[in-house]
């Protein structure tokens, strides 16, 4: 994979950003019938368009929060890579029975099943924390995250997803006029 794009594929589009969202892959009944998944692995592997998609999905929170948190196991790559461009911590939100040591627990239903995340409390009490996820279906995990930051008594300084899957009720059920989504169906 070259470090610069294609300069005939980069043709056909006016920026990075138009070309990461022509790079999320749609896979029909994925993992179950009558879901289309969506896998954000090509647009990871184009440099020039992670790093613009990135930059997209915190541009509108940028000096508003000291740590950003990212849901198991997608969110990860995106708040890994937003923490270090901003010099701001990370925390890792995960699924249920990996963390060493006692944690917060918060369960929820996604589009395809239902899970548990859980977190330690490692940041002081106050800290603004930016909440980031790779898709946003029903909304389950991100209210998760959401409920568990505020049980450990952090302040969400924003909600940011990079794909948002319309008609599925996770604006809605969110339910924050601050939050913010780079892509849509
Ligand atoms: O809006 P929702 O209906 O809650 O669905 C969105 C969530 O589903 C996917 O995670 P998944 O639990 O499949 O985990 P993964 O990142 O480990 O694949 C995706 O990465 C979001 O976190
Ligand atoms: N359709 C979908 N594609 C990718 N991740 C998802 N998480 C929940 N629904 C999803």
């Amino acid at each position: 994979m070259p470090e610069t794009p294609d300069p005939q594929l980069s043709a056909d589009f006016s920026t990075d950003l138009d070309r990461a969202a022509s790079l999320i892959a749609e896979l029909p009944d994925y993992p179950a019938p009558g879901i289309v998944f969506r896998d954000i692995t090509p647009l990871l592997a184009d440099g020039p368009a992670l790093r613009a998609t990135v930059d997209a999905l915190i541009a509108p929170f940028l000096g508003s929060f000291d740590v950003v948190a990212g849901l198991e196991a997608r969110g990860f790559l995106l708040a890994s890579a937003a923490a270090y461009s901003t010099g701001a911590g990370l925390m890792p939100i995960r699924k249920a029975g990996k963390l060493p040591r006692p944690a917060v627990s918060v369960e929820y239903d996604l589009e395809y099943g239902s899970a548990t995340v859980e977190a330690h409390d490692d940041l002081p009490k106050g800290s603004r924390v930016l909440l980031l996820d790779d898709v946003l279906a029903t909304g389950g995990t991100l209210v998760a995250g959401r409920d568990l930051l505020r049980q450990l008594g952090y302040a969400v300084a924003g909600v940011a997803v990079l794909f948002e899957i319309e008609g599925l009720g996770g604006r809605e059920f969110v339910n924050d006029p601050g939050l913010h989504t780079v892509f849509h169906s």
